[in-house]
């Protein structure tokens, strides 16, 4: 099936026939009611025959509608004929019928509306605003519009639907030109309305009035049937039993379920009256088949129905209750044309090998054999619900017309035929939940139905082809393409997939007008199949046919001894093996419940359960049309045979594909919308858990400042908030940060700490920083990361390299490491004389920051074993004692103020320290240190030392310095 972006991809080829697509269809909606009701009049083959009556009566031929291909003007012989050919070909005419609502329709309102004669716009019913706003934008659908040749509305009556759409045929039929109708639609959509018709008087279909036409027409012109028509246009010697009609049932038993079945009214009172105007110089005879493909088996619907109860050779087993009818009727072959009886056509369409047919007299004899077959079909179980055809029912009208003047001469007989198909619905099988034998009848129907899309649709890209190769009208690689190069451009239309394509192909590629109806319920829940159906109809109208006579017999037929016989002799080769001798002939048995009677038909509801068996063709070459064919390659047709059975079940599985994926999507964007709605809530958890621990931290900081006293009063907070920087702040939630890892690691194995502070005892330290006066937190947030783990190690490593120094180099560094000392006091503004001394009670604790780090190094410079010793000693003690010890040495610290001083006074104690150990500062150990953040610690200690001026304990340590 073509879909509508492939239709727009291909009119971009610049074809000469003009590109239809779903835009210019709309512009050239308005033109076509002009174009279509005019019926053309098939090119007349000449004849020498004298006319026996003036041909007044003769409907004047309309002037044949322009031509739709706009040819340049041919350059030869050969392409003027081949675009002579092109010129007369027109498009297959497309009507849409809207059904009228009935009230068990769910839809309040329809999707489908005409916007015009020939356009119609279509929208989807579930694509409302409620929806577009909960799927994305481009996956609402636009409305779309689609033009037909002339739209329909619900109140549309039979007789003016008839009138304007098979009535054109009907006068083509009566003047010798073939004609195929078919009506194309969803289940329920009213195709067997517009075919067969209502119950209520004036409701009429297609069919009756068709009938009803042709014998009003002829009326007086009848022929007296000495001939019958065979094949598509062979000729044959009438059988006495064509014109008998055939009986409902020889056996009473079937015959008693027909004639209950027969439950149709009496519509003989509402023939329809129309008279079309025929050539009098001929006759006509008139016959008639009834074929129904089901199954992908084709079955003639006239021929009796068998009841094969009382044999005695019952080629199938009976289960169960033997008294319920056994009805068999065995599906029909279809066969190639015979070249002998259309000599001048290049293809040749195919036959229903087999197939009745009768001769008609009369328009109520013709639908009385109609209504047979309708019987039949609903015994042999396609029509057994009543509701639903599962079968495409054709019904082909034949007429045969000689020259009066030459009536016994078969060489003068012409045959034309009209086919009226009424398709199965396409079934919605997912909607319907469709199993066992129900599926597989409506994946056959789809698989028909879109074959004939397929074929549609390559026959569209082949005539492309022809046309575009007739429009180059030059020389060389631009010029005229031969036409047999053509020939092999273009692809093979696959009639052959299905039965239903195979036994109307010679409408598409031979000489005939085709006719789509397209049936739609705009209040049907199948949005999807009804826009595939209207996508299927914009496809059509882009296919072209050729309308011409049908051929005149000219060669006289071969008779044989009460039959024809045709041209070829029947020449059985080597390998002329029947098809039962590759595969045994397969029969099909089910059981068909026929419901009876009911409050519509005024009759005792009732129910009957017959036995149906189906049998394949018979594969035997000869048949009663007298056809004797060429021997067919038993292998070739079995290897068909396999591409068929392959290309149903992978159509089969396509559809279980399709349906798959549609679940899956649905799952998946399920699953989506959960795992979304499950982060959105597991994010929205953790945000709130986040705020807490901010607030609780927040908290904890609050609180800790006003243990530290800087919230005690206004002014001292405001005092001691003005002297903290930012960075200050942000050391101080590192603190606390640093707080909860110093507490997870008490509870770790015993390793290093982060700090030799960290080593200690966390309430001991609180003690001690409390005895200071200042904030635990505070002092451990600025010492902790002040000598590390890895600054012990590297200490270590340095006091190694640094005893095997020279005592050049010693000198050296000890001018650079003044140098850094200098730097490093320089960077610190001064803040080296603002630290802390601490209390005697708190010298244990104390740790001095630069001074320790500086310090510690000192020792390990030492050149004496005992100084070595006691290096070695002071790493694995704690150092804080050490350094504390140090500390309380005096240092010349007086006032903050006295910057300038306090810049030596480092040094000073570093030399005096060095004096005492006579170790030389290691400067790779400054430099080391110096890469610390002494900076965060000595604003820290400046805010300590502000604190303490404040609590009082400054001056305490500034008396004692003066004691110093
Ligand atoms: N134009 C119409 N006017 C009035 N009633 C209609 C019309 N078309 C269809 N109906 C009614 O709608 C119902 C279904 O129509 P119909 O049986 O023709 O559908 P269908 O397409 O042939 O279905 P299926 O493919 O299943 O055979 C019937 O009862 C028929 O009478």
């Amino acid at each position: 099936m073509a879909t509508r972006s492939s239709s727009r991809a291909r009119t971009t080829t610049p074809a000469p026939p003009p590109p239809v697509t779903r835009a210019t269809r709309t512009r050239t909606a308005s033109r076509a009611p002009s174009e279509d009701p005019a019926p053309v009049v098939p090119a007349r083959k000449p004849s020498g025959r004298k006319p026996l009556e003036k041909r007044e009566n003769v409907e004047t031929p309309p002037p044949r509608p322009p031509s739709k291909v706009k040819g340049k003007a041919p350059a030869s012989k050969t392409s003027s004929q081949a675009l002579n050919v092109e010129s007369e070909r027109e498009s297959i005419m497309a009507y849409l019928r809207i059904r009228p609502r009935a009230g068990e329709e769910p839809c309040s309102s329809p999707y489908l509306i005409p916007i015009s004669d020939t356009a119609v716009r279509m929208s989807d019913p579930n694509d409302t605003q409620n929806n577009r706003a909960q799927y994305r934008a481009s996956v609402a659908q636009p409305p779309s519009v689609y033009s037909f040749s002339h739209i329909f509305p619900p109140n549309t009556r039979q007789q003016d639907f008839f009138t304007k759409t098979t009535l054109p045929l009907v006068k083509d039929l009566l003047q010798g030109q073939n004609g195929l109708l078919f009506t194309y639609g969803v289940t329920n959509s009213g195709k067997t309305y517009t075919v067969q018709g209502g119950k209520e008087p004036g409701t009429a279909g297609i069919l009756p009035r068709t009938l009803d036409v042709l014998f009003n027409s002829i009326d007086g012109l009848q022929g007296d049937g000495k001939f019958r028509p065979v094949r598509l246009y062979g000729v044959a010697p009438a059988d006495p039993t064509d014109s008998r009609p055939p009986q409902i049932s020889a056996e009473p038993a079937v015959a008693q379920v027909l004639r209950s079945l027969d439950d149709s009214p009496d519509l003989e009172f509402e023939a329809d009256p129309t008279v079309v105007p025929v050539d009098r110089n001929y006759q006509y005879t008139i016959w008639l088949s009834y074929v129904e493909v089901y199954n992908e088996k084709v079955y003639d619907l006239l021929a009796s129905a068998k009841d094969e109860t009382d044999m005695h050779v019952d080629p199938t087993p009976r289960a169960g209750n033997s008294k319920i009818p056994l009805l068999t009727r065995q599906a029909l072959n279809l066969r190639p044309s015979p070249v002998a009886d259309n000599p001048d056509s290049e293809v040749g369409g195919k036959y229903i090998s087999g197939l009745r047919q009768f001769r008609v007299t009369s328009a109520s004899q013709a639908k009385s054999l109609v209504k047979l077959g309708q019987l039949h079909r609903r015994v042999f179980g396609t029509l057994a619900n009543r509701e639903s055809s599962r079968s495409h029912g054709m019904v082909i009208i034949k007429v045969m017309r000689g020259h009066r003047g030459e009536k016994d001469d078969p060489t003068s007989l012409q045959i034309s035929r009209l086919t009226l198909v009424d398709l199965a619905g396409s079934e919605r099988t997912k909607h319907t939940h469709t199993t066992g034998d129900r599926l597989k009848e409506a994946g056959n129907i789809n698989k028909s139905l879109m074959v004939l899309g397929q074929c549609m649709e390559v026959l569209r890209t082949n005539q492309r082809k022809v046309a575009m190769s007739l429009a180059h009208d030059g020389i060389g690689a631009l010029g005229r393409m031969d036409t047999r190069d053509v020939k092999r451009t273009l692809s093979v239309v696959p009639f052959r997939h299905s039965k239903l394509t195979e036994a109307l192909m010679d409408y598409f590629i031979g000489d005939g007008r085709v006719v789509m109806i397209v049936n739609i319920n705009p209040y049907d829940t199948g949005y999807d199949e009804n826009s595939h159906i209207m996508k299927f109809a914009a496809l059509a109208r882009e296919v072209y046919t050729t309308p011409a006579a049908a051929p005149v017999q000219k060669l006289p037929p071969n008779f044989g001894p009460g039959k024809l016989k045709g041209n070829r002799i029947k020449e059985p080769g080597p390998l002329t093996l029947t098809g039962s001798d590759i595969a045994p002939k397969m029969i099909y048995k089910r059981k068909v419940t026929i419901s009876m009677g009911g409050a519509d038909v005024g009759k005792k509801p009732s129910e009957t359960i017959v036995e149906v068996v189906e049998e394949d063709e018979d594969k035997a070459y000869d048949n009663e049309d007298g056809d004797v064919e060429e021997p067919a390659n038993p292998l070739v047709d079995a290897l068909f045979e396999e591409i068929e059975r392959l290309r149903v079940l992978l159509y089969e599985a396509e559809e279980r594909c399709a349906v798959v994926e549609a679940e899956t999507r649905d799952e998946v964007m399920q699953e989506m919308e959960e795992r979304m709605k499950s982060m959105e809530r597991m994010y929205s958890r953790r945000l709130m858990s986040e705020i807490e621990q901010n607030e609780l931290k927040t908290d904890a900081k609050i609180d800790m400042l006003h243990q530290a006293g800087l919230f005690t009063s206004p002014v001292k907070r405001s005092a001691t908030l003005e002297s903290l920087s930012e960075e200050e702040e942000e050391d101080i939630e590192m603190s606390l940060v640093d707080d909860d890892m110093v507490g997870s690691d008490t509870d770790g194995p015993p390793s290093r700490s982060a700090s030799p502070l960290a080593r200690k005892d966390k309430a001991k330290t609180n003690d001690a920083f409390k005895s200071m006066g200042t904030t635990t937190p505070v002092k451990k947030r600025s010492l902790a990361p002040m000598i590390t783990d890895e600054d012990d190690e590297e200490l270590t490593e340095l006091e190694d390299d640094e005893s095997e120094r020279s005592e050049d180099s010693e000198e050296a560094d000890e001018d650079e490491d003044a140098e850094m000392m200098e730097t490093q006091e320089d960077s610190d503004d001064g803040d080296y004389e603002d630290q802390k001394v601490p209390s005697e009670d708190e010298e244990e604790d104390w740790v001095p920051t630069s001074t320790s780090k500086k310090r510690t190094p000192a020792k390990s410079k030492a050149t004496q074993p005992a100084v070595q010793g006691q290096t070695a000693s002071a790493k694995k003690q704690p150092r804080i004692p050490k350094l504390a010890t140090e500390l309380n040495k005096p240092l010349d610290r007086t006032e903050p103020k006295a910057a300038p001083q306090a810049k030596k006074k480092p040094r000073s104690s570093l030399d005096t320290d060095s004096e005492d150990d006579e170790v030389p500062v290691a400067p790779k150990k400054k430099r080391q240190l110096a890469k610390k953040t002494i900076m965060t610690v000595e604003s820290v200690e400046q805010v300590t030392w502000e604190a303490e001026k404040i609590n009082g304990q400054g001056m305490k340590t500034i008396r004692r310095l003066g004691n110093y």
